[in-house]
């Protein structure tokens, strides 16, 4: 079984545990950096991205979570963990993590629409999948060896560069785990 860790520091991290183990997988919060080593892909959940890089610099994770992308293990950021991997950030200088080529804008959905529902259809995921997005970001701009996932409403909304994958919205929050169990397999796959 592989193990898929969530960095515990903020924000929907319970609700990744249990899609994770709905997906027959085996889920590790990440509370320290020594817990990385024990696991084969790491999701960066939803929250406040710039609260979570506080914590993220506070704990020392920065190089860490670098180390971990360029290893080749999976990870996947959702929501404000997108943001995090993201290697441009809309009126940001410099980047959090910075490890996947794409350009994201935050709360890019307006304020009358802080929190919505949307049915999207996600290569090789689904075709009718009930998305949330609170807060969410899209991206704006895509690298040349990105994969296009999801729009909605002519924006990006999900997206995969190599072992990197990101979407705006957040997978963890329904009982569909589709685009969780997308993800255990990439973890699988980079396993075997
Ligand atoms: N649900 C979320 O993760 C919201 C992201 C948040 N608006 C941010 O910019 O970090």
């Amino acid at each position: 079984m592989v193990k898929v860790g969530v960095l515990g520091l903020q924000g929907a991290v319970r609700e990744h545990v249990r899609s994770i183990e709905e997906c027959d997988a085996e889920a590790v919060v990440i509370k320290r950096i020594e817990q990385l080593s024990e696991v084969d892909g790491l999701i960066l959940p939803g929250g406040e991205s710039t609260a979570i890089r506080r914590l993220i610099d506070k704990y020392n994770f920065m190089d860490h979570l670098k180390e971990f992308a360029q290893s080749g293990k999976p990870m996947f950021g959702t929501c404000a963990g997108l943001i995090l991997l993201a290697k441009n950030i809309v009126g940001y200088d410099e980047p959090h993590i910075g490890v996947m080529d794409v350009k994201v804008e935050r709360n890019s959905f307006g304020r009358q629409k802080d929190s919505f529902e949307a049915d999207l259809d996600i290569a090789d995921v689904a075709e009718d999948f009930q998305a949330v997005f609170i807060r969410a970001p899209h991206i704006v701009r895509v690298g040349e060896n990105v994969e296009i996932l999801a729009k909605h409403n002519e924006r990006i909304v999900a997206a995969r560069e190599g072992n990197i994958l990101g979407c705006s919205f957040h997978p963890e929050l329904t009982d569909d785990h589709r685009f969780t169990a997308y993800f255990v397999n990439m973890v699988k796959e980079a396993k075997s």
